[in-house]
């Protein structure tokens, strides 16, 4: 293994080993550190996902060390600990704190930072974040119902939640090319600074980036980082590219279901453009949060229509209905609650022969995808930027097909583009 992986969440990890895919790296993505008892086909990366962007901080840290060792002790030479796109963390973490840690134990002296994804529209300028064409804080992630993002500047953003001082790469450096982006950071790393946020507009800057990162032990960022250093990685010739497996796209048929929990703009218009082409069924956040049987009344509802096409569940809703369940209920007390039921629900639909099952948001993906026990999965094709169609492995007979959305991503068909690649 070439290249180890820590993703903070189970979409974002499917997003990258999608990138790493397309990039010719042979690329598995698994669900927590793997037992050693887990076939592993012979790979150049290996994406851990964790479930940490959302939990208490100093978990955060024992979980993502413990990846990293098990990364590590597998051959890692590089390890990218994969955060959102759009930086979703408080000042308590936990992307900060992860990095500290994770830096101490590899001896590195300084980290790249760069959540750039130019593919879906995030940029960084100046090491302000930019959503499409506006700044962080004035995009949708200003209303996420866990981590609202209200400032777009990344190096004051990780300054507040790391030990270690926060410094800036700019664009005019990325320009010139990776020797005067190891120069600046050579100087960075003089000041006393142990992380630098790196501006990436281009691919192009990201290839520049991954040309550096490669020869660090530690690297913090979104896809964007990971396409540099796939490319680092193949054109120094420590990896052959390779063709994506075929294995992964085989057919399964069966039922088909979409789940949604996410609570973005993308995700409320995807489901919109939905109910025109599938059975939608929207859950009470209420009734769930207050103990009701919102799962049992959705299984009831999809069980008889499976046969006749695939059904959507939904518990997504505008960010004023949502602030109205936090408000009375806490914010955590009701994702968690709503993931849980999303979790009933999954197992249900497989229970009732559900064999390709697609689900929207990072927090909801974690909890179905631990629900269901699956142990990994191999990267199939390519929905849409940052989506893949992944096969399940270790899974009951005949395989599974997944397709783990970022609340944020796909176009705005994407149900029905996701259905048409998992047959
Ligand atoms: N109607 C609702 N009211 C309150 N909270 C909700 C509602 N529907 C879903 N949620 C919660 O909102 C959170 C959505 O997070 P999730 O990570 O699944 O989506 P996302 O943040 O859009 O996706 P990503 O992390 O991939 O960007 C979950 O905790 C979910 O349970
Ligand atoms: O980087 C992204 O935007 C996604 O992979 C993600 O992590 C959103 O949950």
């Amino acid at each position: 293994m070439s290249l180890g992986c820590i993703a903070d969440d189970y979409t974002g990890a499917s997003d990258l080993a999608n990138t790493l895919t397309r990039a010719g790296l042979r690329t598995v993505q698994t669900i927590g550190v793997p037992s050693d008892d887990l076939a592993l086909p012979e790979v150049d990366a290996v994406v851990v996902s964790l479930k940490s962007r959302s939990i208490e901080a100093g978990l955060a840290v024992t979980r993502s060390r413990a990846a990293e060792k098990w990364l590590r002790g597998r051959g890692a030479g590089h390890v990218l600990f994969k955060i959102c796109s759009t930086f979703d963390s408080t000042d308590a973490g936990n992307i900060g704190p992860v990095m500290d840690v994770l830096r101490d134990d590899c001896g590195e002296s300084i980290v790249l930072v760069t959540p750039a994804f130019p593919e879906t529209g995030r940029t960084v300028y100046q090491g302000n974040l930019f959503v499409g064409i506006v700044p962080l804080n004035e995009s949708p992630l200003k209303d996420h119902p866990l981590n609202p993002m209200h400032d777009s500047n990344l190096v004051r953003v990780l300054a507040r939640q790391s030990r270690t001082k926060v410094g800036l790469v700019n664009l005019a450096s990325v320009t010139r090319g990776a020797d005067a982006v190891r120069a600046q950071l050579a100087e960075l790393s003089a000041k006393g600074m142990g992380a630098a946020i790196i501006d990436a507009v281009f691919d192009r800057d990201l290839e520049t980036i991954g040309l550096v990162a490669a020869g660090h032990r530690l690297s913090v960022g979104a896809s964007g980082i990971g396409l540099g250093l796939a490319r680092a990685l193949v054109s120094s010739g420590k990896v052959k590219a390779n063709a994506a497996s075929a294995e992964a796209n085989a057919p399964v048929g069966g039922p088909a279901a979409c789940l949604a929990g996410s609570c973005s703009q993308a995700t409320l218009q995807q489901i919109a453009n939905a109910e025109r082409v599938m059975p939608v069924l929207h859950l009470d956040p209420e009734q769930i949060v207050a103990g009701g049987s919102e799962a049992q009344r959705a299984l009831a509802w999809a069980r008889p229509r499976l046969a006749d096409g695939p059904v959507l569940v939904a518990s997504s809703a505008t960010p004023e209905a949502v602030g109205a369940v936090q408000a009375r209920h806490g914010r955590d007390a009701a994702g968690h609650a709503i993931e849980q039921a999303m979790a009933d629900i999954a197992e249900g639909l497989v229970q009732a022969g559900v064999r390709r099952l697609i689900v929207a948001g990072g927090e909801t993906s974690g909890a179905v995808v631990d629900r269901l026990k699956i142990p990994g999965f191999l990267v199939g094709a390519e929905i849409a930027a940052g989506v893949p169609v992944l096969r399940a492995v270790g899974a009951r007979e005949g395989g599974m097909l997944l397709a783990l959305k970022s609340g944020n991503f796909g176009g705005p068909e994407f149900f029905s583009d996701a259905l048409g690649l998992m047959r």
